[in-house]
C-alpha cells in the first residue's frame, strides 16, 4: 500500500519510522510520503491560510497549495505503470465525516493507494475538496463526536488500524481476530501469570486447559461485557 499525507506539520508523522508501521515501511509492504502543504505555497511566508468569505472567526486553509501538492501526489497515479484498481482514495478527516470504524479499517486496507489530507484552522475551502472528487474518490471520516485541532491526529490513528490489518504487518494474524469490534464485541478480559496477584486470582476456568469451556466462558464475557459497556453494538 502507497499511503500519501499532506500536513502542515510534517514532522508529526516521523513517529511513524518506529515500531510495526516503521518495520512494514522498511520490508516495503507500506510506502509512505509525507508533504508539507507549505512548499506547495508560492509567497516568501509560505502562507496557507486566509479570512474567511462571509466573515466569521478564525482562518480558512487556502485552495491553491492544496490543489498544487495533489496535482503532484495524484499525478502519480495516472502514470501507465500504475496499477490497475480504482485509482487513489483521498481522505479528510472532519468532524462532519463518516465514523471511522474498525468496518471502515479493513475496508480501507484494501486499498493500494490512501491519501490523507490533514486540515488545520476553521477547515479547508470547500472547492478542494469538490475539485479533488473530480479526479479521484473523497471521503470525509470523523474519528468521533470531538473536536481535534487539525486532522493529523485523526490521520494517525487511522494509519494504526488500517495498517495493523495489511498482510504482513502483525507478526501473528491470528492476533488480529481476537481483539474489540473485530466480531462486533468487545473483548473478554486477559489474564497472564502470576495466577494470584494481591489477592486478585485469575478465573479458575483459564487454568482449566478445557479449551472449549475456555472459548464458551470468554464468549459470555464478550456478551456481557459488550452489553453493558457498548449495547448500541449490539443492536441489529
Ligand atoms: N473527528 C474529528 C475530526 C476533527 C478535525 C479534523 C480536521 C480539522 C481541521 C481543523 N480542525 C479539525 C478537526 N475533529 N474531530
Amino acid at each position: 500500500m502507497r499511503i500519501d499525507i499532506v500536513t502542515i506539520f510534517p514532522e508529526f508523522f516521523d513517529v511513524l519510522d518506529i515500531s510495526l508501521l516503521g518495520k512494514a515501511r522498511q520490508a516495503g509492504i507500506i510506502d509512505l510520503g509525507v508533504h508539507n502543504l507549505r512548499d506547495a505555497t508560492t509567497d516568501r511566508h509560505r502562507t496557507v491560510d486566509d479570512t474567511p468569505y462571509g466573515g466569521g472567526a478564525g482562518m480558512v486553509m487556502k485552495p491553491e497549495p492544496w490543489g498544487e501538492i495533489l496535482d503532484g501526489i495524484l499525478a502519480s497515479d495516472s502514470e501507465p505503470d500504475a496499477v490497475e484498481g480504482d485509482g487513489p482514495l483521498v481522505i479528510f478527516p472532519s468532524p462532519a465525516g463518516d465514523v471511522f470504524t474498525q468496518a471502515m479499517a479493513r475496508e480501507l486496507s484494501n486499498e493500494e493507494h490512501l491519501v490523507f489530507g490533514c486540515g488545520r484552522y476553521e477547515g479547508i475551502d470547500q472547492r478542494v475538496f469538490d475539485h479533488t472528487a473530480t479526479r479521484a474518490r473523497v471521503r470525509l471520516v470523523s474519528l468521533g463526536d470531538y473536536v481535534l485541532n487539525g486532522g493529523e491526529v485523526a490521520v494517525m490513528a487511522m494509519i494504526e488500524a488500517i495498517g495493523r490489518l495489511i498482510p504482513g504487518v502483525v507478526g501473528n494474524p491470528h492476533s488480529l481476530v481476537e481483539e474489540s469490534h473485530e466480531d462486533g464485541l468487545l473483548e473478554a478480559p486477559s489474564y497472564t501469570k502470576p495466577a494470584s496477584w494481591r489477592g486478585l486470582e485469575v478465573p479458575p476456568i483459564l487454568l482449566s486447559g478445557n479449551h472449549g469451556a475456555i472459548a464458551a466462558w470468554r464468549r459470555e464475557q464478550q456478551l456481557e461485557r459488550t452489553r453493558r459497556v457498548r449495547p448500541d453494538l449490539l443492536q441489529p
